[in-house]
């Protein structure tokens, strides 16, 4: 017990000299305890413990959150959706669990209001170009007035669209981290001159002490540095996931912008022409650089800016006015040289990235079609063709290389010798005129010259690292035309009066979206004129002002069954209503549970019937459409589509699995309908040999009734979780087979099949459409099959005068005839059919008597020749 007491009593003294030795060394050095460098260092370290357990605080809250949701989860996600219909939420797994991501329904107010603002951008866009055609001003800044005004449109619509955005805190952030970040350098600064000056005049204390603070400055500065860049990187994703939300809002909605894009011909301003076949570029790669480099641009403008201000300021109480101003005008001066030579970087940035598209699809395309190319052997022409574009493509970017290579070795010259050499020069002056200079204070003066030199340097940086962000501006002036384009032809399709961009031959504006002089389908609605003549020519075809000729045709929903009044079948086009009909004057009438058969040659418009109906073109003229509402209408169309999947998701397309369970559908009913259509064997065909992950990550669990059902990844051996690639591995009938699964599964009342057979044999064919009618469907079938007739009540038969095509004058007036008849396939109609099916079911039966009578011949004759 003693022993214990000394022992203790012992280490207590030892530890009370070792605090005394610490405490005498920190005074014999001299350290300040309310030093800058000690203040700083705790209060970095107080800062990075806060944020670390404040983080995982909120990680504790938010993962106690997602257990108690869990139990009652599938309740709260139903009644959230009821009380909140402005959020929707989305379940991403991470992490191996799943985590809730609340999303902001598309708010159509906002998208009507920012239109007009593009739309005002675009018309003054006009207008400036028509100045400079008329005046002849063909000069080209580097950067274009207008970026700066596309760049805050799309900053305050878009990137950060309210004050208190969680953007603007983060940005906030960021600037006072510049800030702290420049005054540090300062300091180091100073510091970095103490330390000269302390090894100058032998002062061992002074350097052990400035060698202490040095370390201590040391981690606030990584702090900062780090914090820098951590923000620049949230920012950026911050501000890609606006865009991209904002894209994905305009054009993945109802109103079929992502097909319609396709027809947006705004040629009279080809600045802002989207080109569709690289649309993908523009979502995928161009908003990610577009934010990097934003972002970046800023750390890289705002940070030397603030060092140069910063330091012009110190540097003027050192080196006076005379030396400061010498060196801004030095770098003015340099500047605006640099600015004469420097290459267009956004015109080469935005050539590059466009030929970098195109080579992207073009290898995409190879790789979709690889079975089809091989059959074909088309590999050297596939070759030829990606080769083709490798190359142009390569050429572009040697010229780049070329450009910047002169460029940049004006550039280093400039700013890695001019500039620091001028520095040098501008730091020496108090010296060189210190007439007052003497040897006593020499180290005094060192340490001064030491400050000063190390802040012309930085300086120096700071305005090279500007003049280097010239190019970053130039970069960023390309992607903003980009993404503005972008903008603009996602607002012009998203109009409601979009018209496929019709041009006015007459005023060459188009109308509907923006920039137009008229707007054909406001007008139409607006004067509300029916009845009137399809002639043009009849009617003052000489005014050309006059829109009286046509008007938007009338779309009926809720119809109990399909029918088609003086429809024309146009296609969208500059010429709008104008352009010749594929089809002309259709009409007809089924009604619920009645079924029509849709005949024709190849390219007569059949197919096009179905986008009149699917409203993917629009009906142009004065005739009346009537339908069932688009919820209880399934159309299929001629090409299967097939998701990235499970073969439960190619069923239930494009309903997903989790809406699909919210229905009450259970595996066992998608089970039922894959043996209906014959393929129930694809559930163990696909099944472990073609997912050799074999059993995969549990992604999710729902509870409903009481019942946890549970969710893989992939395949888990027998069910319908297995996942591959359908479109290769499917064969035509099978693909086919899968889609009336799908039919089968939706029970829509209306189904519209397009060539639903073509690739199914006879005897399934039949079984399907038994089936088909057994479930009660109304049916309209695109085929040319003719053993399909006898399921259908109605034929469509499609038949186009050769002549009309040759003919440009189309009188309408004088051409009132159909290109459709219509007629009911009753028993003498199918009579027709059934003779002709008699009749070569007898020829076939005697062919193979005869086959049979031959087959005899031989085996006598052979008997024949073994007695002989
Ligand atoms: N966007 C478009 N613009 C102009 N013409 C088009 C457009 N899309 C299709 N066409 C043309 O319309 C005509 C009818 O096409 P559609 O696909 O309706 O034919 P179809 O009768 O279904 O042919 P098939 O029996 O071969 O499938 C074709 O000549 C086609 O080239």
């Amino acid at each position: 017990m003693i022993y214990n007491t000394r022992f203790l009593i012992n280490q207590i003294k030892s530890k009370e000299n070792l605090t005394k030795k610490y405490l005498s060394f920190i005074k014999f050095i001299n350290i300040n305890p309310h030093a800058k460098p000690v203040w700083l260092f705790l209060l970095t370290i107080s800062i990075f413990i806060t944020s670390i357990s404040s983080y995982k605080l909120i990680k504790l809250i938010s993962l106690l959150k997602f257990n108690l949701n869990f139990n009652n989860k599938f309740k709260l996600f139903k009644s959230r959706k009821i009380s909140n219909k402005s959020t929707r939420i989305i379940h991403i797994p991470y992490k191996n669990k799943l985590i809730e991501i609340k999303l902001n329904n598309p708010n159509n107010d906002k998208f009507e209001q920012d239109k007009l603002i593009f739309k005002k951008f675009m018309k003054e866009h006009e207008s400036y170009l028509k100045l400079n055609i008329n005046s002849n001003n063909i000069e080209k800044p580097i950067i274009k007035f207008q970026f700066f005004e596309k760049i805050s449109i799309i900053w305050n619509l878009i990137l950060i669209p309210k004050i208190f955005d969680k953007n603007s805190y983060l940005l906030l952030s960021q600037i006072t981290f510049l800030f702290a970040r420049t005054w540090l350098t300062l300091l180091v600064t100073k510091l970095d001159g103490q330390i000269t000056k302390d090894l100058m005049s032998f002062n061992i204390k002074y350097f052990i002490r400035d060698m202490i603070y040095w370390f201590l400055f040391a981690v606030p500065a990584s702090y900062i540095n780090s914090g820098i860049k951590y923000l620049t990187k949230r920012l950026s994703l911050n501000f890609r996931s606006n865009l991209i939300r904002y894209c994905h809002d305009l054009y993945m909605d109802p109103k079929l912008v992502y097909y319609k894009l396709q027809f947006n011909n705004n040629n009279n301003l080809n600045d802002y022409k989207l080109n569709y076949q690289t649309f993908n570029q523009y979502i995928t790669d161009d908003i990610k650089t577009f934010c990097d480099s934003l972002t970046n641009l800023f750390t890289n403008i705002g940070k030397p800016t603030v060092d140069l201000i910063f330091f012009a300021i110190y540097l003027r109480d050192n080196i006076g006015n005379f030396g400061i101003i010498g060196i801004l005008l030095n770098y003015f001066i340099t500047g605006l040289i640099l600015k004469n030579y420097s290459p267009d970087f956004s015109k080469i940035w935005k050539i590059k990235s466009f030929f970098e598209s195109i080579y992207y699809n073009y290898n995409l395309n190879l790789i979709n079609n690889c079975e089809e190319i091989s059959f074909y052997k088309g590999i050297s022409f596939e070759r030829l063709k990606v080769e083709e574009i490798f190359n142009k493509m390569i050429n572009h970017l040697n010229l780049e290389i070329n450009q910047r290579f002169k460029f940049q070795l004006l550039e280093d010259y400039i700013l890695k010798s001019i500039w620091p050499a001028f520095g040098y020069f501008f730091a020496s002056l108090p010296i060189l005129f210190d007439s007052s200079l003497n040897s006593s204070i020499a180290s005094s003066n060192i340490k001064s010259f030491t400050v000063n030199k190390r802040l012309i340097l930085s300086m120096a940086d700071a305005g090279s690292r500007l003049m280097y962000s010239i190019k970053d501006i130039s970069k960023l002036n390309g992607l903003t035309d980009r993404i503005f384009t972008l903008l603009v032809n996602l607002h012009q399709v998203h109009d409601s009066n979009f018209m496929y961009g019709y041009i006015d031959s007459n005023k060459i504006k188009p109308t509907g979206g923006f920039g137009s002089t008229y707007n054909i389908s406001s007008f139409a609605s607006r004067s509300k004129i029916r009845g009137f003549n399809y002639n043009i020519n009849n009617n003052n075809s000489n005014n050309s002002n006059n829109f009286n000729y046509f008007e938007n045709g009338t779309i009926q929903k809720n119809f109990p069954g399909l029918r088609f009044e003086h429809i024309d079948i146009i296609p969208p086009s500059i010429k709008g209503p104008f352009a010749k009909p594929i089809l002309k004057n259709l009409n007809f009438k089924i009604l619920q549970g009645e079924n029509l058969i849709i005949h024709g040659k190849n390219g007569c418009g059949k197919t096009s019937i179905i986008r009149i109906i699917s409203e993917l073109w629009p009906l142009f003229n004065n005739g009346l459409l009537s339908k069932p509402s688009n919820s209880n209408i399934f159309y299929v169309s001629q090409k299967q589509y097939f998701v990235n999947g499970s073969l439960r998701d190619q069923v239930i397309y494009p309903l997903n699995w989790k809406m699909c369970i919210e229905k009450g559908d259970d595996d066992t009913k998608i089970k039922s309908i894959l043996k209906d259509v014959g393929l129930e064997y694809l559930i163990e065909r696909f099944g472990l040999d073609y997912n050799p992950h074999g059993k995969g990550m549990k992604i999710e669990e729902i509870i409903i009734n009481d019942k946890i059902i549970q969710l893989y990844d992939s395949y888990v051996g027998g069910n319908i979780d297995g996942k591959t690639n359908w479109e290769n591995l499917l064969s035509g009938g099978e693909r086919q087979k899968l889609i009336f699964a799908r039919i089968l599964y939706h029970n829509k009342k209306l189904v519209i099949l397009d060539e639903p057979t073509s690739a199914i044999s006879y005897d399934y064919e039949d079984i399907l459409f038994d089936l088909m009618k057994k479930r009660g469907f109304t049916l309209i079938t695109i085929s040319n099959r003719e053993s399909l007739i006898k399921y259908h009540d109605y034929i469509l038969e499609l038949s186009k005068d050769d002549d009309d095509d040759n003919d440009d004058n189309d009188d309408y007036n004088n051409n009132n005839k159909s290109d459709g008849k219509f007629s009911k396939i009753d028993e003498d109609y199918l009579k027709k059919f059934e003779t002709l099916d008699g009749e070569i079911e007898y020829l076939q039966n005697e062919i193979s008597k005869i086959n049979e009578m031959k087959k005899r011949k031989i085996e006598l004759l052979d008997l024949l020749d073994g007695y002989e």
